[in-house]
C-alpha cells in the first residue's frame, strides 16, 4: 500500500535507525538500536515489561526524546518529520472512553483529523475509507452503536479501524491483542492477517506471540533497553530454546529472562505455518 503524499523510492526502509536512543526528560531508555525496517514487513517487538518497547514505538511517533543516533521514518529524519500522517498508531491499553458518547464510525473517522481539519466536512473518498476500514476490522454492522456498547476486543479493532482511515503506510500497535478473550484474540489476529495480506507494514509490540502466529515475518526481541535478538520467527525459536537451556544451566541468572506476565512460547511448538520466510533478511540488520 503506497501512499499518494509518498515522495520517497519505494524501497525506502519504512524506519531506519542507526544507533538512535530514545527516553525521557533526557535519560535514555533507549541506547544505540540499529534497526531497519522494510515496506511490507510484519514485525513483532517483543521483551520484558520495561525494557523499553513502548519507548521505541513511542520515539517513532515524536512521543517522547529521541536522545542520540539517528532515525529516519520514510526517508526522513525524525526531528524533521511533520506529516505523521503515514504513521498509524493504535496505542497500548487504551480502551474507548464511556463518558463521551460516539459511535463507531465517529471515532474511526477522528482518524482523519491529521489530514483534514475538524471544520472542513470529509470528502466522498475520505468516507468511503471510513466504511473500508470498518470492514476490514469487521464492524460495518456496528458503524452506527455507541462505541461504549462494543467489548474491550471490539473497541481494539476501533482504534485499528480509526488508525486505517488516514491510509497509512505502517502501522504501529501496541499490545493489540492484551487483556482480550481468546476469542477476540483470534478476531484480532485474523484482522492483522487481512492487513498483512494487504502489504501494510506493521510492528507490533506484543507478549502474545502465539496468537500473531503465521502473520509475523520478523520478531525483534528487547531486553534491558537494547535489542537482543532481530531474526525470523524460526530463528527466534531456536534462539529462546538456547536462552531457556542456557537458563536451565545456571539457574542463579533465571531473573534476567523473567517474562512476568508473558505467555512464553516454548520450543518450537508455537510456530504455524504463513509467510514466515516471505520478507528477504538482508544483510545489514
Ligand atoms: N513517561 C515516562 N517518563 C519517564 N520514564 C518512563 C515513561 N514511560 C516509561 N518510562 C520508563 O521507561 C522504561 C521502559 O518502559 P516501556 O514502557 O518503554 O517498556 P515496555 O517494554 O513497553 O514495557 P511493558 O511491556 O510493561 O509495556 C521503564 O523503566 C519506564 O519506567
Amino acid at each position: 500500500m503506497s501512499s499518494a503524499t509518498g515522495q520517497a523510492a519505494p524501497d525506502t526502509p519504512v524506519l531506519d535507525l542507526r544507533h538512535a536512543g530514545f527516553g525521557y526528560a533526557g535519560r535514555p531508555v533507549l541506547e544505540d538500536v540499529t534497526l531497519r525496517i522494510r515496506p511490507g514487513e510484519v514485525v513483532a517487538l517483543l521483551g520484558p515489561n520495561g525494557s523499553g518497547k513502548s519507548t521505541l514505538v513511542r520515539g517513532l511517533l515524536g512521543l517522547n526524546d529521541h536522545l542520540s543516533g539517528h532515525g529516519e521514518v520514510f526517508g526522513v529524519p525524525l526531528n524533521r518529520i511533520r506529516d505523521r500522517s503515514r504513521v498509524g498508531y493504535v496505542p497500548q491499553r487504551h480502551t474507548l472512553s464511556g463518558s463521551v458518547r460516539s459511535t463507531v464510525r465517529e471515532v474511526v473517522a477522528t482518524g482523519q483529523l491529521a489530514t483534514r481539519p475538524w471544520w472542513r466536512p470529509a470528502t466522498r473518498e475520505q468516507r468511503d475509507r471510513v466504511t473500508q476500514a470498518l470492514r476490514t476490522v469487521g464492524l460495518d454492522d456496528r458503524a452506527k452503536d455507541d462505541v461504549a456498547t462494543l467489548s474491550g476486543g471490539q473497541q481494539r479493532r476501533v482504534l485499528i479501524a480509526r488508525a486505517m482511515a488516514a491510509r497509512p503506510d505502517v502501522l504501529i500497535m501496541d499490545e493489540p491483542t492484551a487483556g482480550v478473550d481468546a476469542a477476540s484474540q483470534d478476531v484480532l489476529a485474523a484482522v492483522l492477517r487481512r492487513l498483512a495480506g494487504l502489504g501494510v507494514t506493521m510492528i507490533v509490540v506484543t507478549h502474545e506471540l502465539a496468537a500473531l502466529r503465521g502473520i509475523v515475518d520478523r520478531i525483534v526481541e528487547l531486553e534491558l533497553g537494547a535489542i537482543s535478538f532481530d531474526g525470523t520467527p524460526q530463528q527466534y525459536a531456536v534462539h529462546r530454546a538456547r536462552v531457556t537451556a542456557a537458563t536451565a544451566a545456571h539457574p542463579h541468572e533465571a531473573h534476567h529472562h523473567h517474562h512476568d506476565d508473558e505467555d512464553e512460547p516454548e520450543g518450537l511448538s508455537w510456530l504455524g505455518s504463513g509467510p514466515l520466510d516471505a520478507a528477504d533478511p538482508g544483510e545489514d540488520r
